[in-house]
């Protein structure tokens, strides 16, 4: 039986008698001998869940009876739901890392992940580890301050927090100023990292945090990520979800604890060599017992970072969320983040391929060039290496801007099935 399509195309090319097939979009190239060009066209088939994922590319003559198309199966990325009931099965806790290209829509998925677990039992935390923060903006609610704060607006427990590096920094000089630097030490311990301003022992950190060394935003981050591990202020959350920073950004704090991991490692290293030779000299000028040294708290510092890489490695409790959008700039650099990933042992399961233009019956040239890009963009995916194996999640370019809790629920249904 004929199937409805919904055909979007520049000529007004009507195929109504194509065999069914399964919730799938086409796209095909319409071979115009007389004027020897190709045109795109979209054939796009609605089925119950709004559209689309698979296409197939046509190749139709003129010369050639309307209804012998020869159907070349092209790129055929896989029809996939998000699988959100394996996503909140369990109590145990999660952690959802959303990350990708600037601008593609990480903030939005995000929050609308984080609004969905709440909504379905879970008690839920956003932390954005962005410098440059949209959570505030995605809320619409004022969610600066660097602390917890519940989002309004629902009826289950969904918490907010912007980790601030700046505030952090300001924090962070003012208390130095104030106790002539012995507070700093107060402050990093707060904040679990106590242990590098012992070692950085007589450096001005004022001095040196107005001009911030690369990593320090990361570290802040980190920082957090270890009191979410230890402090029974969020015992209480058992899914967290991360909306970080673009890929650069992201990529150095997945790959901190490591380098920490194998600085403290030399320093260790280091301290035994030279408390051994002072030892040694000791023992000839008979001086008494070695001060208690830090290598003990070095030690546990290095722990803590063993176990923030491996909650970041861990495939039971992370996963890294791709975000990105359907043109070639964005998929490159997302197969560029999933192979870092990989590197690092990051597990990833899910691309999301935000803003993907809904289906329509009358393109305009404009929407038909970008159709066609997005299906470009779309079969970039499917023969990719990094991305081809994971689960590709479609969500469409809508009409309302997301902002405020019933958008992000609108959006999370539409993502998160
Ligand atoms: N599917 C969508 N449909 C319509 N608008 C969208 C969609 N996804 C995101 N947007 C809009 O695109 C803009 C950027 O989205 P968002 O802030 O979520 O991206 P981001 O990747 O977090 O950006 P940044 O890298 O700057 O933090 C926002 O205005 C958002 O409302």
């Amino acid at each position: 039986m004929a199937a409805p399509f919904i055909t979007s195309h520049m000529s007004s090319f009507a195929v109504n008698s194509f065999p069914r097939t399964n919730s799938m979009a086409m796209m095909g190239f319409l071979s115009y001998p007389l004027k020897t060009r190709t045109a795109p066209f979209s054939l796009w088939k609605l089925n119950r869940r709004g559209y689309s994922s698979s296409f197939l590319s046509l190749s139709v003559s003129r010369k050639q009876p309307r209804k012998s198309f020869q159907v070349r199966s092209v790129a055929v990325p896989a029809e996939a739901t998000a699988g959100f009931d394996e996503m909140i099965s369990g109590t145990q806790r999660k952690y959802y890392m959303l990350g990708g290209k600037g601008g593609v829509g990480k903030t939005s998925c995000a929050a609308s992940l984080a609004v969905k677990f709440a909504n379905n039992g879970h008690p839920t935390l956003v932390v954005s580890t962005d410098p440059a923060h949209s959570l505030s903006d995605s809320f619409a609610q004022d969610l600066t301050g660097g602390t917890l704060v519940p989002v309004e607006g629902l009826d289950s427990p969904l918490f907010a927090l912007e980790i601030n590096p700046e505030k952090a920094r300001e924090e962070f000089r003012n208390v130095s100023k104030k106790n002539g630097g012995t507070g700093v030490k107060d402050f990093m311990d707060g904040m679990g990292l106590g242990m590098i301003v012992e070692q950085l022992g007589e450096l001005k950190l004022g001095e040196l945090l107005d001009t911030p060394p690369p990593g320090l935003d990361e570290a802040i981050a980190i920082s957090k990520v270890i009191q979410f591990l230890e402090s029974p202020e969020y015992n209480m959350f058992t899914r967290i979800v991360f909306d970080t920073a673009p890929t650069g950004h992201t990529l150095r704090l997945l790959s901190l604890p490591d380098f920490l991991d194998a600085s403290i490692g030399k320093i260790l290293k280091l301290k035994e060599k030279i408390s051994s030779a002072t030892s040694a000299i000791k023992s000839v000028f008979g001086q008494g017992e070695n001060k208690p040294d830090s290598a003990e708290k070095l030690e546990k510092l290095r722990e803590r970072m063993v176990k923030v890489r491996e909650l970041f490695r861990d495939t039971d409790s992370t996963e890294f969320v791709i975000v990105t959008i359907p043109t070639v700039m964005a998929v490159s650099e997302s197969s560029r983040l999933r192979a870092s990933l990989e590197k690092e042992r990051v597990p990833v399961k899910r691309l999301i391929v935000n803003q993907l233009l809904p289906p329509s019956t009358s393109d305009c040239k404009f929407c038909a060039m970008k159709r066609k890009d997005q299906m470009r963009a779309l079969s970039m995916i499917e023969s990719d290496p990094e991305l081809s194996n994971l689960t590709l999640v479609q969500a469409p370019l809508v009409d309302v801007e997301i902002r405020g809790v019933p958008a992000l629920q609108f959006l999370g249904d539409i993502v998160w099935k």
